[in-house]
């Protein structure tokens, strides 16, 4: 491990400035899923040390809402600073309590810095109106506050990147921040702690506390004092944080599960369409809610396709993440490989071919083989749920009108992706798709650039771009009259 590696590794929740023990005394274990062997603890803290953080950051918010925004400005680059300089160590750590790729670790980090540099110059562009007003002796202005105190609950897929999109609006905006990480993967949202404190963030506007899911989840949900959550996670989980939001009328940002279809025409550049389906699909050894779900191939290319696609997956070289040209880690638990067998039984059992892997990889463990099943058909339990592993269930369709209804059949709408060469079939389908995302003829689309977030079960809100600050401010509608005017 690298020094500084050790330097971000707290043990410790982050409230009000201090760093402190569950009250209980209590403990979660973290485990590498590479190793299999624990890495270390965090605090299994609940309702009380929860409502502590949310008092702190309610009293932050008072003196940091007044700051100006150049002046969180100011922080939040310096906080992009340390990130950027502790880049390495905070991939390393990434990696052993996450299992990806130290190179898409590294690529996580550099985000995380990305969208804090990004909203460190949002945050400066705030802006309201003033509305011509219907009465000679009034003016109308509109301006927007931050909304107060959020609570942010993030998933173990993207353990640092999500809390970025979170804290990077909250931050610029005002607001003061209790953050929940993902219980598999802690140190890497705990590390925002050290990071805050080192860049100079008056104590209480970030906390964060590792523990209990639903106690910790219940107290942000309920707390009157809390006016945002910001969720990325399953549908599941998200739609009960909805619910639970309801009683004191949070405002609520959800960045829930995907399904995303890759569709391929027959005027697709095929050697292009499997780049990008290779990264669309393995990145994250399938563990990201924008990955391919279910692969749609023109009738015409889908045995060339399904042929490239299986070379290339195999190709791929699995291991640690922290071994030199890994390509693919570990899935996160077990839980996770049994989904993925379970998938893929359903899949060989109702007519689908194991065109490259299909099975647990040599390195045991939670280790999976990049995996292509063709021959896939709709009555296979991945047309409908969210895969989350190294599968590429591949099917086959005659029309456009075929691809882009079987594309469009499922509750989720968050990322899919298409390729053909034809410009007129661009529009048709990327107007036809039903999706808050997409690809034209590219395989990976994030960028803090740009907004975001899911259509239908998939969400609610947008994190990136301007779009992603508006979440994080009340409109304020001012009616100014007597003016004597
Ligand atoms: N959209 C996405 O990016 C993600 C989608 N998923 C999907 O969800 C599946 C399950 O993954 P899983 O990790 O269980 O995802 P969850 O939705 O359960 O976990 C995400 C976050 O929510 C927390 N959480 C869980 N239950 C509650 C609750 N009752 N109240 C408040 N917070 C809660 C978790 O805490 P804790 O870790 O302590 O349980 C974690 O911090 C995956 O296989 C995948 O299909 C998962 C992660 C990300
Ligand atoms: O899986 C997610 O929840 C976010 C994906 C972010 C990315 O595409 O980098």
């Amino acid at each position: 491990m690298l020094h500084k590696t050790s330097h971000f590794m707290r043990q410790a929740n982050f409230i009000d400035g201090a760093w402190v023990e569950a009250d209980s005394g209590q403990t979660i274990d973290v485990v590498n899923p590479a190793s299999g062997q624990t890495i270390g603890t965090v605090p299994k803290a609940g309702t009380a040390e929860t409502r502590r953080a949310i008092q702190a950051a309610e009293a932050a918010f008072h003196s940091w809402k007044k700051t100006s925004a150049d002046h969180r400005a100011k922080l939040l680059r310096k906080l992009h600073d340390a990130i950027m300089d502790n880049q390495d160590a905070l991939a390393e750590l990434l990696v052993m309590e996450q299992g990806k790729s130290f190179a898409e670790a590294k690529g996580e980090v550099g985000m995380s810095a990305a969208y804090i540099l990004w909203y460190a110059e949002e945050g400066r562009r705030v802006y309201g109106d003033v509305v011509p007003s219907p009465w000679a002796d009034r003016r109308i202005l509109v301006t927007k506050e931050p909304v107060g105190v959020i609570g942010a609950i993030t998933p173990w897929n993207f353990p640092s990147s999500m809390l970025a999109r979170k804290l990077g609006p909250a931050l610029a905006s005002g607001c003061t921040a209790v953050a929940k990480p993902a219980s598999q993967t802690p140190y890497s949202g705990l590390a925002w702690g050290v990071l805050c404190e080192e860049a100079g963030f008056p104590k209480g506007v970030v906390n964060i506390v590792t523990g209990a899911a639903s106690e910790i989840g219940d107290e942000l949900c309920q707390n009157p004092l809390v006016r945002k959550i910001t969720f990325t996670g399953s549908t599941e989980v998200g739609k009960t944080l909805i619910e639970k939001t309801a009683g004191t009328v949070k405002k609520v940002s959800m960045e829930l599960g995907g399904n995303a279809p890759f569709l391929v025409f027959d005027d697709a550049d095929i050697d292009r369409a499997v780049e990008g389906a290779i990264a669309a699909k393995y990145r994250n050894s399938g563990q990201t809610c924008v990955c391919t779900n279910r692969f749609f191939v023109q009738a015409g290319i889908y045995d060339t396709f399904v042929e490239k696609l299986s070379a290339a997956a195999v190709k791929l070289k699995v291991g640690s993440g922290l071994e030199e040209g890994t390509q693919q880690g570990p899935l996160i638990d077990e839980k996770a490989v049994e989904k993925v067998e379970e998938l893929i039984a359903d899949a060989t059992g109702k007519g689908g071919k194991l065109a490259a892997g299909g099975a647990r990889h040599a390195l045991g463990g939670t280790f999976f083989q990049p995996t292509v099943i063709s021959n896939a058909t709709p009555d296979m339990r991945f047309m409908k749920e969210e895969i989350f592993g190294p599968v590429a269930p591949v099917f086959r369709f005659e029309t456009e009108e075929e691809a882009v209804n079987l594309a469009n059949d499922t509750v989720f709408g968050l990322a899919c992706y298409f390729y053909t060469g034809d410009l007129g079939r661009a529009f048709r389908v990327m107007e036809g798709l039903k999706y808050g995302l997409v690809g034209v003829n590219e395989g990976i689309i994030t960028t803090v650039e740009a907004p975001f977030g899911g259509l239908k079960e998939s969400g609610l809100g947008k994190e990136g771009g301007h779009q992603g600050i508006e979440d994080y401010l009340d409109t304020k509608y001012v009616c100014i009259g007597g003016l004597g005017l």
